[in-house]
């Protein structure tokens, strides 16, 4: 590990982190590294251990076991030197202090902020320099939090729900924005509920359950690991035996003359219907997509316990 740890030094290198909370296993042996330039996106259901990381990450949560490396260094220091912007779930902002005001009060904590005008026309914010805290919406708090994330002018980003809050519009802007970033090269690290989100604009997804990383890949990969088709047919006679022995059949169900299937080999399974049950119709087939990989992997936990 030490030796890859010098040839390639990963923006983030999580190794064995464990942080249990009484008898709730928080994070429960987590390893991970992220190679600069990534954007990762963390995926997990309410309680997966997504927070209890990113806090890890940032040197806010000391982990029980296990250790924490950003770009070499512990999360102290790249916090200090600015290589790290984190924008977390309802970070407290000031209600008496302008947007401008706030994020130059946190641009003059660091050696080499951008400029705040460009941290704000980076947030899409240009225009709210002068708005107070009280006056803003949800989604514009979190587009402040975004522009204090940014001052630092930082390698990595770590954002917690960063859209949680957001419209679809305020939404689209954000990841618009965020896109500008990581063209320059930056890595990202997102915790987000949104499959959507992680489909559309992460190179990576992990997927955490239960303190875990239960899968870890492209969008692509994560999918396959949940691999196969839903096939749904109307099939007139159709019995349960005839169609659990379809080739690539994984489940089935069939019911008044309609058959829905999962199939780890979607051609083959309908070839087959199709040769025994020539009159088979309204064919539909659908990749099980992120969110239906999602699913299987975070929905097994009371069975695999
Ligand atoms: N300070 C704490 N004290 C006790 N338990 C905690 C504490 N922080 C987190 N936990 C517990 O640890 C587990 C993981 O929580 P965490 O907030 O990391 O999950 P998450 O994936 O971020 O969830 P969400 O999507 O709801 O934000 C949960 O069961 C939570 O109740």
């Amino acid at each position: 590990m030490a030796g890859t740890e010098t040839m390639t030094r990963a923006a983030v290198r999580l190794t064995g982190l464990r942080k249990h909370y009484g008898d709730v296993r928080a994070v429960d042996g987590v390893d991970l590294a992220i190679a600069p330039g990534e954007v990762v996106a963390l995926l997990g259901p309410n309680g997966a251990g997504k927070s209890t990381t990113v806090d890890m990450m940032l040197g806010l949560t000391r982990p029980d076991s296990g250790e924490v490396s950003i770009f070499g260094a512990t999360p102290a220091e790249a916090v200090a030197r600015g290589a790290i912007g984190a924008m977390l779930q309802g970070a407290a902002l000031l209600d008496d202090a302008t947007v401008g005001e706030m994020v130059g009060m946190v641009a003059s904590l660091h050696r080499n902020p951008m400029p705040v005008t460009a941290a704000l026309r980076r947030a899409g914010i240009e225009d709210l320099a002068n708005r107070r805290g009280t006056k803003l919406s949800g989604g514009q708090k979190q587009r402040v939090r975004f522009a204090i994330a940014l001052v630092s002018d930082p390698d990595l980003l770590v954002l917690d729900e960063p859209t949680a809050a957001m419209d679809v519009g305020s939404r689209r802007e954000f990841w618009k924005s965020m896109h500008a970033f990581t063209n320059t090269g930056r890595t990202v690290l997102f915790a987000t509920h949104y499959l959507e989100e992680a489909e559309e604009f992460a190179d990576r997804v992990v997927l955490m359950r239960a303190g875990r990383i239960v899968a870890d890949g492209s969008v692509a990969q994560v999918r396959a690991l949940a691999s196969g088709r839903t096939l749904r047919a109307a099939v007139p006679g159709a019995t349960v035996a005839a169609v659990a022995e379809l080739p690539g059949v994984t489940e089935y169900e069939v019911r008044g003359g309609r058959i829905a299937v999962s199939s780890s080999d979607s051609d083959a399974t309908l070839r087959a219907l199709l040769s025994r049950f020539p009159d088979a119709h309204d064919i539909e087939i659908t990749a099980i997509g992120l969110e239906g990989a999602f699913l299987t992997l975070t929905a097994d936990e009371e069975h695999d316990r």
